[in-house]
């Protein structure tokens, strides 16, 4: 029996929405009727009707007539619609212009659209214009659409089957599209496997018809073992992303291809792990627990973002063992909080928040009393890291004297001056504003002993972590009068989402600024959180660079080139090293590039190679005893 390779498979694709993202013929109505009164609605009406054509809710001749009638378009629109479909290519098209020109003797375009925009696209791709098949236009004398060419079979019911039928291919044909007639040439028995492509849109009634439904090309590519630009198709690999990560970072991984969720709120523990099962990289802010159990019930997870500054939330020692490296935005929203905590003292110190509440109550409590300027006043900062030095250089533009204390030893900006020992700060300062981060030895660093070491009438701010100061010895010194006022954003057990309510022993105290963990919450601060954090993690997943990373050894890579890149991860024990150079020596690969760092417990190789390799070589490489991860990029 003669068993057919894909040397004999022929690659029957759509245009609209799959080769490009778009429709052409809705595309060439926005712009011939650009300017008209009615633009919107006829422009709406074709969409209407095109989509109900590809999903086979209309027949196909009835949709094409009445979208042509409506039209209004002259020759000279063909031109910018090309134009404007040069940049509406479909990107995993783009991404794998290699497979077309390779494939190119067996790769057919046959589409229901129109050859005038269709042609220049696909050949500029690779495509043979003898392998184009679509539709055309007629025009009148001067040059208006008036109709196209009713003896094409395509421009009929059923007409790619016809035109398949007509082509007669001496082998398998696989088709790749996203509408109704697509599936039909599988359907007619002419196509062996319908492929529905889902990268710009999801028709239900043509993805419930699939062999296999495909998010990309690369999707395509990888489930036929063909070459791609994408060692492991981006568009199989999922994104969750959560409390409301800015809008930028969908965006950002969209646009790479991934699949992506986000979710308003964080999850609790049971329910990430559900969630989490399938997920490659997890986006988070400072609610989400990300513990042991969640980390042992991942076993696709990549890469961790933390969306913020804060990594206490995460087990990031667990996460290093399982091979999973974590990056955060230690500097994005650094100047929210300082400018916060900049307002927040200024207004206990005056009394204004509480003369506002009264003022809202009918109360006019006009008085200089307990009313104080900042200037002059001591500033005293538990935590000088970027947040604490940036507030220090802003309280003292304000006339602050700047006190700070550090478990480590820091170089004082300007003039401000470490003390020896928390109790100096306490005792000293008028103003006590915390910044330390959220380690777990944080817990009640400040508590009933450390409010009584206070100066009498302290104002005290806490925008680190809600864990570190004791709730209870705050109220009660509040209620005593030790401390004037209080600003405090974070609390040690916050509602997951803004659904739940609020609760503590600080509500309904006089002079307590309560916000609800807002402190980088600033447009300023999540857009650069939405930039920056994708940007790391995509340059993790893309290179292997682990640059910035909280919780891997560091390493940065130069860019791939004309190599593949080998990423091993594993327990850090004596003779890994050897062995995976052994089995590179064993099967004589040609290394370009190798690149190892360690931490005690891993170490992270990573290795360049010439194409040439095998797969054995592969899984032996994966089959190490402490191999923790192992992936490859190409
Ligand atoms: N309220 C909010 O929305 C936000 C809160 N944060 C919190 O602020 C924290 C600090 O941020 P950065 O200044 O950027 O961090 P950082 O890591 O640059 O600075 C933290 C500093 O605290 C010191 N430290 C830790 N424990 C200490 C202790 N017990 N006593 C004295 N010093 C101690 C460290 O040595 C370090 O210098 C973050 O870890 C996060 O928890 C950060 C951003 C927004
Ligand atoms: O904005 C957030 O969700 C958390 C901010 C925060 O606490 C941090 O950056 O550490």
């Amino acid at each position: 029996m003669l068993t057919k390779t894909l040397e004999q498979t022929y690659f029957v694709i759509d245009f609209d929405s799959t080769f490009t993202k778009v429709e052409g013929l809705d595309e060439l109505a926005a712009i011939s009727l650009a300017g008209q009164k009615d633009r919107d609605e006829v422009v709406a009406k074709i969409k209407d009707m095109t989509d109900r054509g590809m999903a086979g809710e209309l027949s196909f001749e009835q949709a094409l007539q009445q979208r042509i009638e409506l039209l209004r378009a002259h020759r000279d629109h063909l031109e910018t619609l090309v134009e404007f479909l040069r940049g509406k290519i479909s990107d995993s098209f783009s991404r794998n212009k290699q497979f077309i020109s390779e494939y190119r003797d067996q790769i057919f375009i046959v589409s229901s659209g129109f050859r005038e925009f269709i042609l220049p696209i696909v050949t500029e791709m690779g495509v043979r214009e003898d392998h184009v098949f679509a539709n055309t236009f007629r025009f009148g004398e001067d040059g208006t659409i008036t109709g196209y060419d009713e003896t094409n079979v395509l421009s009929q019911n059923g007409g790619k089957v016809q035109l398949l039928r007509q082509l007669s291919l001496p082998g398998d044909v696989y088709v790749i599209g996203d509408g109704y007639t697509d599936y039909e040439l599988r359907e007619s028995g002419l196509a062996n496997k319908f492929f529905a492509f889902t990268e710009n849109i999801e028709r239900q009634r043509v993805i419930e018809k699939a062999d296999h439904i495909v998010t990309s090309l690369d999707d395509f590519l990888y489930i036929n073992k063909l070459s791609r630009s994408q060692s492991y198709p981006k568009s199989r690999l999922k994104v969750l992303l959560l409390e409301n990560v800015h809008a930028r970072a969908v965006e950002l991984f969209r646009r790479e291809g991934f699949q992506v969720e986000l979710l308003k709120g964080a999850l609790d523990e049971d329910e990430l792990i559900e969630k989490v099962k399938d997920v490659a990289i997890l986006g988070i802010r400072s609610k989400t627990m990300v513990t042991k159990r969640v980390l042992e019930n991942a076993p696709r997870l990549m890469v961790i973002g933390a969306f913020c500054i804060g990594t206490n939330q995460i087990d990031l020692a667990t996460a290093e063992e399982k091979g999973v490296a974590v990056f955060n935005a230690p500097y994005s929203n650094t100047r929210s909080v300082v400018e916060m905590a900049v307002g927040e003292m200024i207004l206990l110190m005056r009394g204004i928040y509480q003369k506002s509440v009264k003022m809202h109550e009918g109360e006019w409590d006009k008085s200089a009393k307990n009313s104080n300027e900042v200037r002059g006043k001591k500033l005293g900062m538990i935590g000088y890291g970027n947040i604490g030095i940036q507030l220090s250089v802003v309280a003292e533009a304000l006339g602050m004297e700047v006190l700070f204390y550090d478990l480590v030893e820091k170089l004082p900006l300007s003039n401000a001056r470490q003390c020896h020992t928390l109790e100096e700060l306490l005792q000293e300062s008028d103003v006590i504003s915390l910044h330390v981060d959220g380690r777990k030895s944080n817990a009640n660093i400040i508590g009933e002993k450390e409010f009584a070491l206070m100066k009498d009438g302290v104002v005290f701010l806490n925008l680190s972590r809600g864990h570190v100061v004791d709730v209870k010895a705050l109220a009660a010194a509040l209620k005593s009068g030790k401390i004037r006022g209080a600003a405090v954003d974070v609390f040690p057990s916050e509602p997951k989402t803004n659904d739940e309510a609020f609760e503590s022993e600080l509500r309904g105290l006089p002079n307590v600024i309560l916000t609800p963990h807002i402190g980088g919450s600033t447009e300023e601060a999540q857009a650069s959180i939405g930039e920056f954090v994708p940007n790391k993690l995509l340059n993790y997943v893309n290179t292997g660079s682990t640059f910035g990373s909280v919780n891997f050894p560091e390493v940065t890579l130069p860019p791939l080139h004309d190599a593949h890149r080998l990423l091993h991860i594993h327990a850090n024990v004596p003779g890994v090293m050897s062995k995976i150079n052994g089995i590179f020596a064993k099967y004589n690969v040609n290394i370009t590039g190798q690149y190892l760092k360690t931490s005690d417990k891993i170490g992270y190789v990573i290795t360049d190679i010439a194409k040439n390799y095998s797969n054995e070589m592969i899984q032996e490489l994966r089959d190490i005893e402490q191999t923790i991860k192992f992936r490859m990029l190409y």
